[in-house]
């Protein structure tokens, strides 16, 4: 018996068509994990056992801390999902083609495009020419553009590209030439490259292909196509009528008619069918983005050529394996596990990363174990592109055990209707009043509704009882345009995370629509990336309070000589060691690493956070989803900044203006605890604030390129000049200021009971520096002795000559310029024969010094910005310590009024920082639209 089940097994191996493998060391991860586990729990426990009693300093921090660290632990728990089931694919491609040639399926090539601006026709056309001319039979490939911007440009760009394809196709097969986008392959060099190649031949090709996108760039510069291009194809016709990006009627042109004999390359070869698509477009009717796209690419070639599997790519994303197509299919065509997957998706790689991959553009972890470790349950995630489909499953059909093998679709309905009945046909399907009381964008298709229609899609998919596979193969399958500027970058992400939030927030939540139908760890994988959005506000406030708190100098993390410090430094450690172990054995390197930790700050104390706002406002119903566009060419000055690794900030973004704060907000704080620290100030205890120290100055590290392109560089990508001046900036400021101010704990000052006399000395460093004083009567121990309450306060200099004098006063608040250095006294007298309580507060203004003394060209600015910054922070913090001794002394003098006192405060700032948050929403809003990003 089992020796037949052995047999069965080896003849199945032998047939089979892909093979899969666990990563290694499985074992040792989940130890490893599990440890980190245990420590995060004690973390917990010691955040939930030493909260700070009602009253005492610091604990509404304390508490955020909790709340924080439960954030990142569940999060985590999350990212562990991803990595503890990873899978490898294999597809055996040899074996496919020997005994498989004549069944191999259809194959339509979906391309998207949506904006001639953003997406140059040169950019379409070339991902046009590589799937045209990839290694598949030409009679059962089929490629479509769907143009949502309804362009004449690019329809003309595919004219051209149509007859280019006739030299192209054959050059490639002829010399096996990699990769099959032109303008990819001519910028490698030649001598480099193929002597195998005839040098006639590639010179004249190179030729042609110059001269075709020299025409196409002239009629793109022009805007429109001539009349007497027009006249050589009767497509243009449907651009008589005014037709705009936002409204016009459905276009479709089969271009190449695939079943035509006499469409043949220069060798004699039939060309693969091409067609262009323009979808209805109507102002008053939705169009769903990209989604709505996809869904009318999927009924018009269902019409054409209903090939049954679909790839689908991004037009920035040309082929760059000439052989992926059968790889792919291996997964598809095998006969023992083939029929259950739905998809599948190959990683988004680039063909523009630099050495260090300054903006974290493509994550080798992510492809070669988050990516693959969701598919290791089965559930790969759907990434938009560079993926191939089974028709059926993309159209919403649900799996059954028993289709198995490819289901023969017909192919080519009706071959005699002529191309014109074709495509009239085809615009029907096309049209916007098609969709409208059907299943498309709910259960057909892809899901509409949310910015990130992949993931989604993806997902309905797994739920219907499809599987699907991440394929990462060493052989770069396909390459796209990762974004050249942070900006840009940042924008993606906000789309990505907003999208991806939204769809937990919706019916779509993996959870609960995932609830039974695919494993829990596809739906935790799942998370991990649907969550990146409120992950912006655990991140936010480490990033806020951690630098707030150092400067009142309250401590957050045990002190190192406590064993409750040991869990702490245990994860902090061992979760970066075993990031950077993890990017190290993927290939990346540790200066890349480091430039994606970066990124990460950046993500989430931006896109994500925006994202997380946009996505609550829209729950809310006050707005509706959109799409920006990435923009895919920037100008030579931009581009070469990239390629530099010079970050960019050369744009006004509200995104720039929180990455400054923030980065000056932790930069200011670790220079005045360090000072404080050499200085002896207060600080005795700042073994306490050494976990706050190192965190903060890893956080300044971290953001070197920040504070370069805030004070030291001059040229266009610097952060603009007037950026700190800037409203956003000051309100950002403001806000994380304000915030602070909720929490009633003063550290300035000191608080004494006087008799008669009390003399306090200070220490004055510089001469010429400014000094703050206030001081607050608290308590008086006596209630009917009203009018004798006040106290005089005399202020004498290093040579007991006097320079300040109050009568008789309450409460004061001044400051005075101290021309002397050293020791100057404050003494206060109190008249009355009572005991008095109080508070008094001394400051010096430091940085002054710098600012008379320290003109050097270089970091003067830089300093200055610095004093400004640490000037504001201790005035507010000033400011708000001689408010709560006004506020303390009016609450003693009225007991019944006291505790709504206290409240009445605490609401005005939470309405303050309400107000705030709401402008600097606004604001950004606001700068969005004066940018005038091109929302499709
Ligand atoms: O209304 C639209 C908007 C976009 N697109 C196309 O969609 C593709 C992706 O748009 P892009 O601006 O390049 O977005 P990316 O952030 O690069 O795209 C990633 O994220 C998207 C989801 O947010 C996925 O759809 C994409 O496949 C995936 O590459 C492009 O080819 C566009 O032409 C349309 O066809 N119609
Ligand atoms: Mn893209």
């Amino acid at each position: 018996m089992g020796n037949r089940k052995d047999t069965v097994e080896e003849k199945d191996k032998a047939l089979a068509l892909f093979e899969t493998k666990e990563a290694k060391g499985k074992l040792a991860l989940r130890l490893f994990s599990s440890s980190i586990f245990v420590g995060i729990c004690l973390i917990w426990v010691y955040r939930l056992t030493n909260i700070p009693r009602v009253g005492e300093r610091g604990r509404w921090i304390w508490i955020g801390m909790l709340m924080a660290e439960l954030g990142f632990g569940f999060y985590w728990i999350l990212t562990q999902a991803v990595r503890w089931n990873v899978v490898h694919y294999y597809p055996l491609k040899q074996r496919l083609s020997q005994s498989y040639d004549d069944k191999l399926p259809g194959v339509d090539i979906f391309i998207c495009t949506a904006d001639p601006t953003l997406e140059p026709p040169t950019m379409v056309i070339n991902t046009i020419l590589s799937v045209m001319s990839l290694n598949y039979p030409t009679e059962k490939l089929s490629v479509y553009l769907s143009d949502d911007g309804g362009s004449q440009l690019a329809f003309y760009a595919l004219l051209e590209a149509s007859r280019f394809s006739k030299h192209w196709i054959p050059f490639c097969k002829k010399f096996n030439v990699e990769p099959r986008a032109p303008e990819a392959y001519f910028t490698r060099n030649f001598d480099a490259h193929d002597t195998a190649i005839d040098a006639q031949e590639w010179l004249s090709i190179k030729k042609q292909y110059e001269d075709m996108k020299k025409r196409i760039e002239a009629v793109t510069n022009k805007g429109s196509v001539p009349e007497e291009l027009k006249n050589q194809h009767k497509g243009f016709c449907e651009w008589n009528s005014n037709v705009t990006k936002q409204n016009h009627q459905p276009i479709v042109q089969i271009v190449i008619d695939g079943r035509d004999r006499s469409a043949v390359d220069s060798d004699g070869c039939r060309l693969p069918t091409l067609v262009y698509m323009a979808r209805e477009k109507r102002p008053d009717c939705p169009h769903h983005f990209k989604a709505g796209a996809m869904n009318a690419l999927i009924r018009v070639s269902s019409e054409i050529s209903n090939g049954e599997i679909i790839l689908n790519l991004d037009c920035d994303m040309y082929a760059n394996n000439a052989d992926s197509i059968r790889e792919d299919l291996c997964f598809f065509m095998d006969e023992k596990r083939g029929h259950q997957i739905a998809f599948v998706q190959l990683p988004q790689k680039f063909n523009n990363i630099t050495k260090n991959d300054l903006y974290g553009n493509f994550s080798t972890v992510l492809n070669k174990v988050e990516l693959a470790g969701v598919g290791g349950f089965g559930a790969a995630l759907y990434c938009g592109t560079g993926c191939f489909h089974r028709r059926v499953s993309l159209c919403g059909s649900k799996y059954s055990d028993e289709s198995k093998g490819l289901l023969n679709l017909e192919t080519r309905k009706s071959d005699e209707r002529t191309v014109v009945e074709l495509e009239e046909a085809s615009k029907v399907l096309a049209s916007c009043g098609y969709e409208k009381g059907t299943q498309w964008g709910k259960d057909m298709g892809l899901i509409y509704g949310c910015p990130v229609e992949d993931i989604v899609t993806g997902l309905t998919i797994h739920c219907r009882g499809w599987k699907s596979v991440f394929y990462n193969p060493d052989n770069t399958a396909f390459l796209g345009v990762a974004p050249p500027t942070l900006d840009i970058a940042l924008v993606q992400f906000t789309r990505w995370s907003d999208g991806m939030f939204q769809t937990f927030l919706s019916k779509y939540c993996p959870f609960i629509y995932g609830y039974k139908k695919i494993k829990l760890g596809a739906q935790m994988g799942y998370s991990v990336y649907l969550l990146w959005a409120p992950i912006s506000l655990p991140n936010l406030y480490y990033a806020i309070v951690l630098p707030l708190s150092l400067l009142q100098g309250i401590p957050l993390f045990p002190q190192v000589s406590s064993r409750w410090f040991i869990p702490f430094a245990y994860v902090f450690l061992s979760k970066n060691i075993y990031s950077i172990a993890e990017a190290l054995i993927c290939g990346s390197t540790l200066k890349t690493w480091w430039n994606l930790q970066r990124m990460l700050m950046i993500r989430r104390t931006t896109s994500f956070f925006f994202a997380f706002i946009d996505c609550i406002v829209r729950q809310l119903g006050l707005s509706q989803s959109t799409f920006t566009l990435t923009a895919k060419v920037v100008d030579e000055d931009v581009s070469k900044r990239y390629q530099q690794e010079i970050m960019d900030f050369g744009s006004t973004s509200i995104m720039f203006t929180v990455i400054a704060t923030l980065a000056m907000l932790n930069l200011v704080s670790l220079v005045g605890v360090v000072k404080m620290f050499f200085w002896g100030l207060d600080y005795k205890d700042i073994e306490k604030l050494i976990s706050q120290v190192i965190l903060c100055g890893l956080i300044v590290l971290v953001n070197a390129p920040v504070y370069e392109a805030l004070f030291f560089r001059k040229d266009k990508g610097s952060m603009p000049g007037n950026l700190l001046m800037n409203i956003g900036f000051l309100e950002f400021v403001a806000v994380i200021l304000l915030a602070f101010l909720c929490n009633p704990s003063a550290v300035l000052g000191i608080r004494f009971v006087i008799d008669r006399e009390e003399c306090f000395s200070h220490n004055v460093k510089y001469d010429g520096g400014t000094i703050h004083v206030s001081f607050v009567v608290i308590k008086a121990y006596s209630t009917w002795h009203s009018s004798h309450e006040g106290v005089d306060l005399v202020v004498k200099g290093p040579s007991g000559d006097q320079i300040q004098d109050y009568r008789d006063k309450i409460s004061e608040k001044f400051e005075f310029v101290a021309h002397q250095k050293g020791v100057h006294r404050f003494c206060f007298s109190n008249k009355s024969h009572y005991y008095e309580t109080v508070d008094f507060d001394v400051h010096e203004s430091y940085f002054t010094y710098y600012d008379q003394h320290a003109k050097d060209e270089h970091f003067n600015p830089f300093l200055e910005q610095i004093s400004k910054l640490e000037e504001a922070l201790y005035n507010i913090q000033f400011e708000q310590h001689w408010l709560e001794a006004q506020t303390e002394r009016q609450a003693i003098v009225n007991e019944a009024m006291s505790k709504r006192a206290v409240h009445k405060a605490f609401y005005e700032s939470a309405a303050l920082i309400g107000a705030s948050v709401l402008q600097v929403y606004l604001l950004w809003r606001l700068f969005e639209r004066k940018l005038g990003m091109s929302r499709v």
